[in-house]
């Protein structure tokens, strides 16, 4: 018997050469096409019936699947810049939300499809997710917006074919109810529910238990929201995320007299500002091994008067080169996969694959080896990740301390000093693991940070 709740594809796919591609450019402006084509009059009347909001994020979507782009990088581009403030704010709800729960839609949707293995185009999947986003996660959008503007991004696109499909699916999604109350659910349950791939959950499950997992897949799914870790905020402090604020603060209050201080992965400098203004005696030198990344950062530094006398250069941190002495305080906070950072980055989760942990930690065992070979006797070294990964963190620690010349200081005593001076707001002891920081996403506040001292002997 036919299943009426299953929508099946108009008809098999066969794009038409040169599929019409919709650009939005400064002003959501549409490209013209080349004439070779083909007609391309319902092209236009389906451009012209879409808002610039949902044709910049369709746009953006687009990149961002192909690996053309960052989200962040493309909301500030040119092409979002020219839009008005609704629309920017759209724009950005609509990406950042479907990147998120990308996975949690596509299960929505295939669970309507009459095939649901069926691979959809590109174009027509992400017009589903926008649509279901929309439905699902936006209150004040209506649904007949949400679900026609949808269908034309489809037609836009050059996938007429999948035009009644995408019509019929949105409908049924519409019109479903909500979930119902989960009394059990299973961990690859929450994962798909909470938009995340059931992998790396799994991992985080083994890693910090049940609980804990569903907290950070929580987390994952919320905007960051300004936090309340730190006692003193706003004024000249920059706007940063909690956790890795606290990793600032705990290298600053880990050599509070310290006279020369290495950045050495400073870009964007959020952790550099901290350092500057926690240790107003200190020679401050920033480096990064990314040239323009460093002179972003530059730019920003100079409009903190406490950060004037900060020190730039490029540098490859394992290579030692670029700056020249000892240090009595080094800040290592190294590239990495950043899954503590899924809220603010949800396009992490597509692009992640478990191989990545291993090269992540083979480049970060290198900048670590690197950069201790500038500590001064008795000096001390800071390093740290926005990864919850094993690997990436404790791996590399006990590959480096293994090797010999440094111990471990206990960053228990150095947490414990921070509250005490008033620096934090609260209490913060569920956070040491093993003598180190170890935060957590939807458990701490903030990003998941771990970070661990290291003394030379
Ligand atoms: C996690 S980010 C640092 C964030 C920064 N500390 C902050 O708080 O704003 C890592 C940085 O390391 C830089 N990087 C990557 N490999 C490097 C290397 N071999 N030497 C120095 N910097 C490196 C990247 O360009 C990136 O800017």
């Amino acid at each position: 018997m036919k299943d009426d709740s299953k929508v099946g594809v108009g008809k098999p796919k066969h794009l038409k050469p040169g599929g019409a591609k919709v650009v939005a450019g400064k002003a959501g402006a549409v490209r013209k096409r080349p004439a070779s084509a083909g007609p391309t009059a319902s092209v236009e009347a389906a451009v012209a019936k879409i808002t610039p909001a949902r044709l910049a994020a369709f746009e953006i979507l687009k990149l961002v699947g192909e690996n053309k782009g960052h989200s962040d990088e493309l909301l500030h581009s040119a092409r979002v810049d020219g839009l008005s403030p609704e629309d920017r704010h759209l724009t950005t709800a609509l990406v950042m939300g479907v990147l998120r729960w990308q996975i949690a839609l596509d299960a929505r949707v295939r669970g309507l499809l009459q095939r649901p293995e069926q691979r959809l185009a590109e174009p027509v999947s992400i017009a589903l997710r926008m649509g279901a986003f929309q439905l699902l996660h936006l209150e004040r959008i209506p649904a007949h917006a949400a679900l026609s503007e949808s269908v034309e991004l489809c037609r836009a696109a050059g996938e007429p074919h999948a035009t009644g499909m995408v019509n019929a699916v949105l409908r049924k999604l519409a019109a479903a109810q909500k979930p119902g109350v989960r009394i059990h659910e299973s961990v690859a349950a929450f994962a798909e529910r909470l938009g995340h791939p059931r992998w790396i959950v799994e991992r985080w499950v083994a890693a910090y238990g049940r609980d804990v997992a569903l907290k950070i897949c929580e987390a994952d799914q919320q905007e960051p929201v300004e936090g309340t870790m730190f006692a003193e905020r706003g004024g000249d402090w920059p706007v940063m995320d909690d956790g890795s604020r606290l990793v600032g603060e705990i290298a600053a209050a880990a050599m509070p007299g310290a006279k020369r201080v290495w950045d050495c992965c400073a870009a964007p400098g959020g952790k550099t500002l901290v350092l500057a203004k926690r240790l107003g005696g200190a020679e401050v030198v920033a480096s990064d091994v990314s040239a323009k990344r460093l002179a972003q950062t530059e730019a920003r530094l100079r409009r903190y008067a406490y950060a004037e006398r900060v020190e730039f250069a490029v540098a490859d941190a394992a290579q030692a080169k670029g700056v020249a002495g000892e240090f009595d305080l080094i800040l290592c906070d190294v590239p990495c996969s950043g899954t503590g950072t899924m809220a603010g980055n949800p396009e992490i989760r597509h692009r992640l694959k478990v191989e990545e942990f291993a090269r992540q930690a083979e480049r970060q065992r290198a900048i670590l080896t690197g950069a201790l070979k500038r500590l001064a006797p008795g000096g001390r070294l800071v390093y740290s990740t926005c990864s919850l990964e094993a690997e990436e963190c404790e791996g590399v620690v006990d590959a480096v301390v293994g090797a010999g010349g440094v111990v471990r200081v206990p960053v228990d005593g150095v947490i414990a000093q921070l509250a005490e001076n008033g620096v934090l707001s609260g209490e913060m002891g569920s956070a040491v693991r093993d003598g180190a920081l170890r935060t957590l996403p939807g458990v701490h506040g903030g990003d998941g940070f771990y970070a661990v001292i290291l003394e030379r002997v």
